[in-house]
């Protein structure tokens, strides 16, 4: 296993106002240039953890380490420039143009009030071909469709050139085509020696793409490890409570509800 870029030791999380944990006692190693995949059911707590990982929430106890630091020793800039989150979902409040918006990864990298410099534009260019959005960089994001804007939060992430990549739900608003291509994307990226580490809904995502899979339950950890070790129909079935088949088509696991 090679050496982790981040990792949990023991972390608890609470929201204010209620002192239920909605992680317990979570232990975690995230190796460099993996890929991996975080699944569970609804309230699993995996938009928390995925915040946490971020810095944007505090555990309540325990230990978090990005790299060789602890990762509160980070200041924003620095994070920035290590991590990217695409969120499943973002309010876009403003006419931003989509290369604007996508240029709002860049944000790491610039001094207060500076203008984007030639490397920015060149990034973002790049992301925007990368995601499939060359054609629609001069669009309003408020004009573009839900699968559209998830396309352009990838992208934004891309342009942010980080070491980690964190997606939520990445694939929750895309068709069939547009999720063939982000699986391209995410395969290209753990190429290029990315870490990568998503939320999803479709274990079968997981299953094509992930090399490690997480399996979070009711805050807890159930089970981690490789996708033969944990893609099981006893571990699917124990993490989501209902009966859980998984047959091979063309060699690729498919998880089925039975
Ligand atoms: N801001 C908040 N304040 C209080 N409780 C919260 C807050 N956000 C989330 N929770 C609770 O924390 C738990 C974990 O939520 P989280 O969104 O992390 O789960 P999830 O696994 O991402 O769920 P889903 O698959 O439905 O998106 C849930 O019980 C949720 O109700």
């Amino acid at each position: 296993m090679t050496a982790p870029i981040l990792s949990l030791d023991r972390v608890d999380f609470h929201y204010d106002g209620n002192h239920q944990n909605v992680l317990k006692n979570l232990s975690l190693q995230i190796s460099e240039g993996s890929v991996t995949a975080l699944l569970g059911p609804n309230g699993a707590g995996k938009s928390t953890l995925l915040h946490i990982l971020l810095g944007w929430l505090q555990p309540t106890s325990g230990d978090i380490r990005l790299k060789d630091r602890p990762l509160h020793s980070y200041t924003r800039r620095e994070a920035g420039q290590m991590m990217a989150l695409v969120p499943q979902i973002e309010h876009m409040p403003f006419d931003y143009s989509v290369l604007e918006y996508v240029l709002l990864g860049r944000t790491p990298y610039l001094n207060p009030l500076e203008m984007p410099r030639k490397e920015d534009l060149e990034a973002s260019h790049h992301a925007l071909e990368l995601a499939g959005l060359g054609e629609m960089e001069t669009r309003t994001v408020t004009s573009l469709s839900g699968g559209e804007r998830q396309l352009v939060l990838l992208a934004r992430a891309l342009a942010q050139q980080p070491h980690v990549i964190l997606l939520d739900e990445p694939t929750s608003h895309l068709d069939l085509a547009n999720k063939v291509r982000l699986i391209r994307i995410l395969r290209q990226l753990h190429a290029s020696g990315s870490t990568i580490f998503l939320t999803t809904h479709e274990p079968d995502v997981a299953a094509a793409i992930a090399s490690e899979i997480v399996l979070l339950r009711g805050g807890s950890l159930l089970t981690a490890g490789s996708v033969s070790e944990v893609f099981t129909e006893e571990n699917l079935t124990a993490a989501y409570g209902v009966p859980v088949r998984i047959i091979q088509v063309d060699g690729q696991k498919v998880a089925l509800w039975t």
